[in-house]
Formats: C-alpha cells, sequence, structure tokens
C-alpha cells in the first residue's frame, strides 16, 4: 500500500517547492526549480510553456514516472515522494490514468483489449472486465469498433481509446501530456471536449499539458512554467 498521508485539503494533486535536474556540473539542466501549486478536486488545469518550459518533466514526476531532486508531490492523498517502486505502481494502475500525444496503445491487440489492459493488471474478473470495456467505449463514442486493432483507426478514435485506458481503473487523476498533439485542430478539439466532458460527469481532475491555445480555453485554470518555473 502507498502511505497515506492525510486529507491534504480537498486538493487531488500537491505539489511544493519541487526540483529536477538533469545532468550535472556545467552540463546541468535546472528542467523544473521550486515550484508549488494544488489542484482541487474536480479541476481540469492545464500547464501551458514553450516547448523545454519542464511540461513533460512535471507531468512525469506527479505521476511518478520519475523522481524529483527536490520537493514533495502527493496524490489523492498518497505520497508520491518517497514511495518505493511497489508503491509507485499501484498509483499509475490504480490512482492515476495517463493519455501521452502518441497514444501508446498495443498494436496487436484490439481496442477492446487495450482498454481492459489496465483492469487485468489490477485482477479484475473477466465479467466486470468485459461489461467495463464496452461502458467506457460507450463513453468516447466508440461502441462499434472494439473488434479494430490501432492500425484500423483513425488518430482520434486511437487517442479516443488512450482515454478509455485511462479511466479503465477509475483514477482520481488523469495526466494528459499533448494529448492533441498528433492530431489536427478539430480531431484536437473532440478529444479536449471529451477529457473536459469526463471531468465534469465523473468529477475526475485532470492535468493536461498543450500548448495549443484552443485547449487552454476547455480549461478551468492554468499554470504557465517558464524556464522551469512558474510564471
Ligand atoms: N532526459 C533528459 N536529459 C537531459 N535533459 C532533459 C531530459 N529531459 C528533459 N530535459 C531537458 O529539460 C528541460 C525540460 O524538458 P521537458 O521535456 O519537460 O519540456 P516540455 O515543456 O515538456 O517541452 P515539449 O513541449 O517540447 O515537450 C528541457 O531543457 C529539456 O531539454
Amino acid at each position: 500500500m502507498t502511505a497515506v498521508v492525510g486529507d491534504a485539503g480537498g486538493s487531488v494533486v500537491e505539489v511544493s517547492g519541487l526540483g529536477r535536474d538533469y545532468g550535472s556540473g556545467d552540463r546541468v539542466v535546472h528542467a523544473l526549480t521550486d515550484v508549488s501549486f494544488s489542484v482541487a478536486k474536480g479541476e481540469l488545469v492545464a500547464v501551458r510553456g514553450r516547448s523545454g518550459a519542464g511540461k513533460t518533466t512535471l507531468l512525469n514526476l506527479i505521476g511518478g514516472l520519475d523522481r524529483p531532486d527536490r520537493g514533495t508531490i502527493t496524490v489523492a492523498d498518497r505520497a508520491v515522494t518517497g514511495a518505493g517502486e511497489p508503491e509507485l505502481l499501484e498509483l499509475r494502475r490504480d490512482v492515476i490514468g495517463f493519455v501521452f500525444q502518441s497514444f501508446g496503445l498495443i498494436p496487436i491487440l484490439t481496442a477492446a483489449e487495450n482498454v481492459s489492459i489496465p483492469m487485468r493488471l489490477s485482477r479484475r474478473k473477466p465479467a466486470e472486465r468485459d461489461e467495463r470495456v464496452a461502458v467506457l467505449l460507450e463513453l468516447v463514442g466508440l461502441g462499434g469498433q472494439a473488434a479494430q486493432r490501432p492500425g484500423e483507426l483513425s488518430g482520434g478514435q486511437q487517442q479516443r481509446v488512450a482515454v478509455a485506458r485511462a479511466l479503465a481503473n477509475d483514477p482520481d487523476l488523469l495526466i494528459a501530456d499533448e494529448p492533441t498533439g498528433q492530431l489536427d485542430s478539430d480531431t484536437g478539439r473532440s478529444i479536449m471536449d471529451l477529457l473536459r466532458a469526463v471531468v465534469d460527469a465523473r468529477g475526475m481532475t485532470a492535468l493536461v499539458a498543450t500548448h495549443d491555445p484552443a485547449l487552454i480555453d476547455r480549461a478551468d485554470r492554468v499554470i504557465t512554467l517558464r524556464d522551469g518555473r512558474l510564471a
């Protein structure tokens, strides 16, 4: 079990004094410096910033995919900083859903099988899994595409499958890193509308990195990073 650190005052994400450096000596890159903020339950927060500003670094730290050099992170009352690998695994499986720019679907699996992966990892019963896969695919508008493989779907449809997969274990937090980066603007907008609808309908919390101004309109709040610092 991940350490539970108590009620963080209704916040799903608490970040304090976060720092991450890459390299060392003359070549050190301060990717993040003294970043502190919190995200309340039910909020959709956009993380904005130029290329290299530190957006991916920030999301990877919050999602437990990387470890900070300084500072603390709490997600859904669980201490991410200081957690061991088994706890981080559990966090990434049950507490956080991830959506990436490049979709990250497994090509040989059908849309339904891709969506069921997180539930297999958390050992949900097959009947329960199948039922939930159907509900999730319906939710993202792909009820009729369950048996298709990623190669047989458009980019927008693949990202919808990825959103369904991210929601499979009913996470507290959805982390999306440039989810529309590989999509044309109309398709990108429809994906952002989907994320907005999911947040509204399920009281979910989301952190979305983007430099697309159209997407920023859908956010409740915008956090801007400039050279690794909050602007
Ligand atoms: N593994 C790494 N090794 C060395 N430097 C890195 C590494 N990852 C990121 N950086 C550097 O850290 C800084 C922040 O990178 P990051 O990928 O977080 O930015 P970003 O805002 O997500 O950019 P983009 O919008 O291009 O994805 C950049 O200067 C980048 O070059």
